[in-house]
């Protein structure tokens, strides 16, 4: 089965403001970019993967990931998280009625696409599934089987929610970069001990955070773009 991949995305310069004690408000708005451009390429190099519809009303970043290959929907609603997720996956719908659709955070720097192919693999023996965050109370990715709407409950304990929501909850083992969201200082240090891809090793260098001895250090490049497997368009 193949998914499409919906991604939500806030302004940058209202992003991640946990983050402040560990990125000033010059250097965060890039470094949640990384971040998404990392979630990005790290899915559309994922082959569970058809297409990842962004959904976003920032310029810079919609500019950004549609050079990567992610289609830009914006953000319609204007009323928050779940407001726009549910729209993404109806647009997503419209124009391919019956896809099954996964809802993915845009903070998964550390993300890589055999593990994500193992969550969609796993998310498709159900009629809708989510991952619980790293931290164990949140969610990282939900997915609705083609003839089920996705029902989105992210925010405040968001486990529980869509475990409530009647989501089976995916416990497979070994899918730590799917999980590892960055909301504080910690979740940094986290991804970065896991291994960030390219955008987000490049910006986190110059953060003391980035510069310490412990991590795995940045990942190879993923290829996807000119030269590596182009997603198909959302049209
Ligand atoms: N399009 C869109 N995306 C959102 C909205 N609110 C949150 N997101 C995105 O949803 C994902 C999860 O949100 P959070 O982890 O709470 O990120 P955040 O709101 O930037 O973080 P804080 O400011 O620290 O609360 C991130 O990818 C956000 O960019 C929204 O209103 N619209
Ligand atoms: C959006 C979520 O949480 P956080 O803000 O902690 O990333 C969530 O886990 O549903």
């Amino acid at each position: 089965m193949q998914w499409t991949l919906v991604i939500p995305l806030k302004p940058l310069t209202r992003a991640k403001s946990r983050l402040a004690d560990t990125a000033d408000d010059g250097v965060r708005p890039a470094l949640v970019l990384a971040f998404a451009q990392d979630t990005v390429a790290a899915a559309l190099a994922c082959p569970a993967v058809s297409d990842v519809a962004v959904v976003t009303d920032d310029e810079r970043a919609g500019r950004e990931l549609a050079a990567l290959g992610a289609q830009i929907v914006p953000d319609a609603p204007g009323s928050g998280l779940n407001a726009a997720l549910a729209h993404g996956a109806a647009v997503v719908r419209d124009i391919r009625p019956g896809a099954p659709v996964a809802a993915l955070n845009a903070d998964l720097p550390a993300l890589r696409a055999a593990e994500l192919s193992r969550v969609l693999n796993a998310a498709a023996e159900f009629p809708r599934a989510f991952l619980a965050d790293a931290a164990g109370v949140g969610t990282t990715l939900l997915a609705a089987g083609g003839d089920r709407a996705l029902r989105p409950a992210f925010g405040a304990d968001s486990r529980m929610r869509h475990r409530a929501s009647g989501a089976a909850e995916l416990t497979l083992a070994g899918v730590d970069s799917v999980r590892q969201d960055v909301d504080t200082g910690p979740d940094l240090r986290a991804a970065l001990a896991l291994g960030v891809g390219p955008y987000t090793a490049a910006v986190s260098a110059a953060l003391p955070v980035g510069a310490g001895p412990a991590g795995a250090g940045p990942r190879p490049a993923v290829r996807c773009g000119p030269g590596g497997r182009r997603p198909e368009p959302l049209r």
